[in-house]
């Protein structure tokens, strides 16, 4: 199960990385009776989070052997992504925008895994398993308001799959057309889907090589969407990346892929004439190129500044295509910012222009540098709601 997909920076659920179990005390007052008794699971169990996840998994597998093939022959990455899932979603039980948003994307995009509604029943009554044996209370009270929580998240999702199923396929097949290797590590993938696919500039999708079956990343579209229907990905294989190193050192014309549903909320509000101000960091500037595109296909003249991030100029693989794009477009303004020995890194350069706050921001690429441009943002008066970014969780396994 997929972790959040995009959020704006301030609705809680992509700022602290990895402590997925941490509870939220500042959101206690407004709590409601099964939030207050959710929560306090969470926090106890939260120091034994590995022992739940592995306990949650034996039982699920142990008790429905059918649903194994559903998840990847190895489980290393998959192992907290389920649990983590649910138990973000519990966290925000109160919270219903946020909550439905982020389980009709999910429940979106689990058609592609082959999940069926009638797996629900099983996974609940797994995670409740696991979270009975390790939480230190549990009463007829907590597991009460555990499985109202869980009856509300699956219901939002199994609704969320059901509607969609009407609407478009759980995945696309999609055979490579091009593969340009641009630096030793770095490819553009170019695919075509079986059918139609539709997406927004500067969403991501997940996609599934045929060398790893049932093992799906994401990945930012590097267009807006074209007439021909091509979709395009820039790639970097990381180290120990299985799905990053199939599709740079292996992938060729001919290969046929898998993708899922697109997903993602980090595009362009058409409705305003702000300008954007966008961050791109290594291949981050992927979408941020898409959402160029998308303004300049609008035909809108609103002031959009791009700042390319890369650690030397030889990792700038992009730059000539969006300083093309800036003679072009008199609107656009591309400035590559090279790390000089790390003394200055992407989101400090904003810091010698502006005034920004007038600005829509949108920044994507490595988690370190997400985080810290939404700080240098924040400080420079763009409010968090005007931020945009790809919610951290889902960029930890993009790497791979
Ligand atoms: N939608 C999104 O947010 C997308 C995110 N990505 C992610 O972008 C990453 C790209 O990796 P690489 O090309 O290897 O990037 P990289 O590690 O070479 O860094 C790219 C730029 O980010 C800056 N940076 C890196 N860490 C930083 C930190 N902690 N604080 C401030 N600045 C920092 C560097 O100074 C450099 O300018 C991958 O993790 C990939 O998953 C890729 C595409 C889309």
């Amino acid at each position: 199960m997929d972790a959040p997909t995009t959020t704006p920076a301030d609705n809680g659920t992509s700022g602290g990385g990895g402590d997925w179990f941490a509870p939220r005390p500042e959101l206690a007052q407004q709590d409601s009776p099964d939030a207050v008794l959710i929560r306090r699971t969470m926090a106890e169990v939260g120091p034994v989070a590995d022992k739940v996840t592995s306990y949650f998994y034996a039982l699920l597998f142990v008790r429905h052997p059918e649903l194994r093939s559903l998840f990847p022959a190895a489980m290393d990455t998959q192992r907290d992504r389920l649990l983590k899932a649910l138990l973000t979603a519990a966290e925000h039980i109160d919270n219903t925008e946020v909550l439905v948003a982020y389980l009709q994307n999910l429940g979106r995009g689990h058609g592609k895994y082959g999940t069926r509604a009638e797996h629900y029943p099983a996974v609940g009554e797994c995670l409740i398993g696991a979270l009975s044996r390790y939480a230190s209370v549990w009463d007829a009270e907590t597991e009460a308001a555990w499985v109202r929580t869980y009856t509300t998240i699956s219901q939002v999702m199994i609704d969320a799959a059901a509607s969609d199923e009407l609407r478009a396929p759980a995945w696309w097949y999609a055979e490579v057309v091009s593969h340009e290797l641009r630096t030793r590590d770095i490819a553009v993938v170019t695919v075509r889907p079986d059918q139609p696919y539709p997406f927004l500039a500067g969403q991501y999708t997940s996609l599934e090589t045929p060398w790893w079956p049932r093992i799906w990343r994401h990945y930012s579209f590097a267009s807006a969407p074209r007439s021909d229907g091509l979709l395009s990905f820039h790639v970097k294989a990381v180290p120990a990346g299985w799905v990053s190193n199939a599709l740079v050192h292996r992938a060729r014309p001919g290969d046929i892929l898998r993708l899922g549903p697109p997903a993602g909320s980090m595009t362009v509000d058409h409705s305003t004439d702000s300008g954007l101000l966008c961050l791109g960091g290594g291949t981050g500037i992927a979408p941020i190129k898409a959402l160029v595109e998308d303004v300049a296909e609008r035909g809108e003249r609103r002031p959009v500044e791009v700042f390319y991030g890369a650690r030397s100029d030889h990792d700038l693989y992009d730059i000539d295509t969006m300083l093309r794009l800036q003679q072009s477009h008199p609107w656009l303004e591309v400035r590559p910012v090279v790390d000089r020995n790390g003394l200055i890194q992407l989101p400090d350069a904003i810091r010698s222009f502006g005034p920004w706050y007038e600005y829509d921001a949108y920044v994507s690429g490595p988690p370190g540098m997400i985080r810290s441009g939404v700080d240098v943002l924040r400080a420079s008066g763009i409010p968090s709601a005007r931020i945009r970014h790809d919610a951290l969780e889902e960029l930890v396994t993009a790497g791979g």
